[in-house]
């Protein structure tokens, strides 16, 4: 493989991660994954920003996704089975980490919405990868293509939904 199609085939691979890590900003609202509560440093645990609606939505259109690709290009996976298990892999591998980045800022007092960088880039990605290592995994140099490249395209697509007014700040 040349180094752009390898390249290409990373991004196919991560792909339902993208979107469910992109799909809470448009489905998302309603009660707190924490139901209000706070941790026993007196503050949130996750916070407004983190909702059920916005999980379990970004959990089913990153599985979709799956679906589509599957259909797209079924010899990339072994299975529809496979396809499928591994979009809801690194969808839900995805909403975990986001939420474990939430805990984590909570914790430093961080408000929501507020930008910490590093791990609002990477979080997801690092936790997407290793929910669906059992699956289907992608070489190590594919790995640190998407470490470096996850946090330009992440910053454009909150840019671009700052600018339609999707998201109140460009982070
Ligand atoms: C069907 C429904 C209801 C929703 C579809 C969701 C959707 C629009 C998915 C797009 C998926 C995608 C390929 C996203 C880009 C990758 C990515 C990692 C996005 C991270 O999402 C950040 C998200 C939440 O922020 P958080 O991490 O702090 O929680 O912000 C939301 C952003 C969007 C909803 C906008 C989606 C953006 C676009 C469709 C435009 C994307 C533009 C680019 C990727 C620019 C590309 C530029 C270069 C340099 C390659
Ligand atoms: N599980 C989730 C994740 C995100 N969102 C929605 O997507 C928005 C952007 O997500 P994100 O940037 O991850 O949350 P922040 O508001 O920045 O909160 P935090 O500081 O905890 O990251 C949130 O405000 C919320 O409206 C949601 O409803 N449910
Ligand atoms: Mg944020």
């Amino acid at each position: 493989m040349g180094w752009l199609s390898s390249l290409l085939w990373a991004f196919w691979y991560i792909l339902p991660a993208y979107f469910a890590n992109a799909s809470p900003v448009l489905v998302g609202g309603g009660r707190p994954i924490d139901g209000g509560r706070k941790w026993r440093d007196g503050k949130r645990i996750l916070g407004d920003g983190k909702t059920w609606r916005g999980f379990i939505g970004g959990v089913l259109i990153g599985t979709v996704v799956g679906i589509l690709q599957y259909v797209l290009t079924p010899s990339f996976y072994g299975s529809l089975g496979e396809a499928v298990l591994l979009a809801f892999l690194l969808s839900f591998g995805a909403l975990v980490g986001d939420l474990v980045g939430s805990f984590i800022k909570r914790r430093f007092d961080l408000p929501r919405g507020y930008p910490a960088v590093g791990l609002d880039q990477l979080g997801f990605l690092i936790s997407a990868m290793a929910f669906a290592y059992p699956v289907k995994t992608i070489s190590s140099g594919q790995m640190l293509a998407l470490l470096i490249l996850t946090p330009l395209i992440h910053w454009s697509a909150n840019y671009f939904a700052y600018k339609m007014g999707w998201k109140s700040v460009p982070w």
